[in-house]
């Protein structure tokens, strides 16, 4: 095989080959240098391999990739461009950039790209255009339908609690992990919303579900621009993050025999006269579609629907059930800070139950949440966007196609916005005690593409935190055992590394 050194040789072998090669290579730098006019700053990008260097030194230092863009902000500023052989993407850093970007400029970057990898599955998610307008509209109008903000669905949260209450009951004083029980709290959430029922803790079907999920989310599902980098330079540098291949596919396999088994069952029990969830909402759907003469814009496919249900587990079982992860990890590290809150919410309420109509009474106990959600990050960064034509973004050129995503933890920790924004402070949601809003806090993202599932896990947060801090208190695993505040795995959504905490009734 020739080597550099021989073709350089050769080059320089005759009179005119030397100023040929010298030309040629001229040429190259000059293109690459044109087609990089207006381009926002970023880490220096090689011909071909782009900044496949720089993930690759990221994942090699075990940096999470929103953490590395907060830090080079001040490099780079609040548009950074990479790429990865002739994909641009750009990174927002900061509310202002972000909000320019997904609310001022919704036209230009409310789709999401295509996928250059294989995606196994396409539904509200990934979605763009009509039929993510069309299948928005229609889930959003679902979780209405089902109690999303009103007192249906409280019941049904509330009853994740009494459940979590009595396992904790089953606990008290042991050190235990309690990731799995909130996992179970938030899915039997969802899964009542969908399927109508909800599963009994530690059951059988409960397990499979938490398992074949988890795999789905560990692989990141399809939504994580460093895959993009070949899995060769990933294993140079020691990923071992990423799954074999057909990881995700084996358990995206197992979840939609599982939802099209529900879909068949719910078929042959419909009754119109009385709609049990969003199933029943979409055969409703789909039976005045076919009675209709339209020209089939507004049907929903099938296949959409299945993807959209396992959407709805995605984006919204780990992202709640790793809040309450961290609301419980940093009600044990902050033991002032959760005394507080108990006295609020004993003080207040007492022993009965606090409802959804409650929220607002509660200043300091719910500053305490909203500063869990700022400082805890479990979104570090929006799902990729993308800019399907050539737009101009505050005076820099983003070629058609460039996927945009916004970095969300910058938003909360922008010194623009948060005075010492590092430190874990409550009272900065407070003012003339009352919750004072701050236009950075965005941990559901902004405009269009925002979180579809805001208020059902404003209401779920809310329901567990308040009630399961007035039944019991919070401690370390051992008095002297401190827990620090990081993340280790996981794309995109940031849960805390394992602890273990005590549940004491007082
Ligand atoms: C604390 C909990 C949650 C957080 C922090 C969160 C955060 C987010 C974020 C940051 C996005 C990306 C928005 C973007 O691309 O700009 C998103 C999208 C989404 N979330 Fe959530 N989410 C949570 C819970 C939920 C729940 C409970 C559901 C529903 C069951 C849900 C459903 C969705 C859906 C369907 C999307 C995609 C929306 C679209 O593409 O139009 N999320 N969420």
């Amino acid at each position: 095989m020739l080597g550099l050194a021989d073709i350089a040789t050769w080059a320089f072998s005759s009179s005119w080959s030397g100023p040929l090669f010298v030309g040629l290579v001229t040429l190259l730098i000059t293109w690459y240098f044109l087609s990089n006019r207006s381009l926002p700053p970023g880490p220096i990008r090689f011909p071909l391999i782009g900044s496949v260097w720089w993930f690759a030194l990221l994942s090699f230092r075990k940096s999470r990739l929103p953490v590395a863009l907060f830090n080079e902000w001040k490099r780079y500023g609040d548009v950074v461009h990479m790429s990865v052989g002739n994909i641009n993407m750009v990174f927002l850093n900061g509310h202002d950039a972000i909000h320019e970007a997904f609310v001022t400029r919704a036209d230009d970057f409310s789709d999401r790209p295509e996928w250059v990898f294989k995606v196994p599955y396409k539904g509200l998610i990934f979605e763009s255009g009509a039929a993510w307008k069309n299948m928005r509209k229609f889930t959003f109008q679902a979780l209405r339908d089902f109690g999303v903000g009103k007192a249906s669905l409280e019941e049904i949260i509330l009853k994740e609690v009494d459940s979590a209450t009595d396992y904790l009951s089953s606990t008290i004083g042991e050190p235990t992990s309690l990731r799995d029980m909130t996992s179970m709290m938030v899915t039997n959430v969802i899964y009542h919303i969908i399927f109508g029922k909800r599963l009994e803790f530690h059951s059988q079907e409960m397990l499979d579900v938490l398992d074949n999920m988890g795999r789905v989310l560990l692989e990141g599902a399809p939504i994580d621009v460093v895959r993009l980098v070949p899995k060769s330079v990933l294993k140079l540098v020691g990923n071992k993050q990423r799954k074999p291949d057909g990881y995700f596919d084996k358990s995206a396999t197992w979840i939609f025999s599982h939802i099209n088994g529900h879909i068949e069952e719910h078929r042959k029990t419909y009754d119109g006269n009385h709609i049990r969830d969003f199933i029943d909402l979409y055969l409703k759907k789909e039976m005045e579609d076919s009675n209709t003469d339209s020209s089939g814009n507004e049907a929903i496919q099938l296949s959409t629907l299945l993807s959209t249900i396992l959407d709805l587990f995605i984006a919204g079982s780990d992202t709640t059930s790793n809040s309450l992860n961290w609301c419980i990890l940093y009600l044990q590290e902050y033991p002032e800070v959760q005394r507080k809150s108990r006295e609020e919410i004993h003080e207040k309420f007492g022993d009965r139950a606090i409802t959804w109509s409650d929220r607002g009474t509660l200043p300091y106990t719910e500053a305490t949440l909203l500063e869990i959600q700022r400082l805890g990050n479990i979104a570090e960064m929006s799902i990729p966007h993308v800019a399907k034509q050539e737009v101009t973004f505050r005076g820099y050129r983003l070629p058609a196609n460039t996927i945009v995503q916004a970095n969300l933890l910058s938003s909360h920790l922008d010194p623009r916005y948060w005075e010492n924004p590092t430190a874990f402070c409550p009272e900065r949601h407070i003012e003339n005690g009352e919750l004072k809003k701050n236009p950075a806090f965005t941990p559901f993202s902004l405009g269009p593409r925002m979180c579809l599932g805001e208020t059902l896990a404003r209401m779920e947060l809310f329901l567990s935190f308040t009630n399961l801090l007035q039944r019991f208190s919070f401690r370390r695993e051992a008095d002297h055992v401190t827990h620090a505040f990081d993340c280790k795995d996981g794309f995109l959504i940031r849960a805390p590394t394992p602890y273990k905490t005590r549940a004491i009734r007082d």
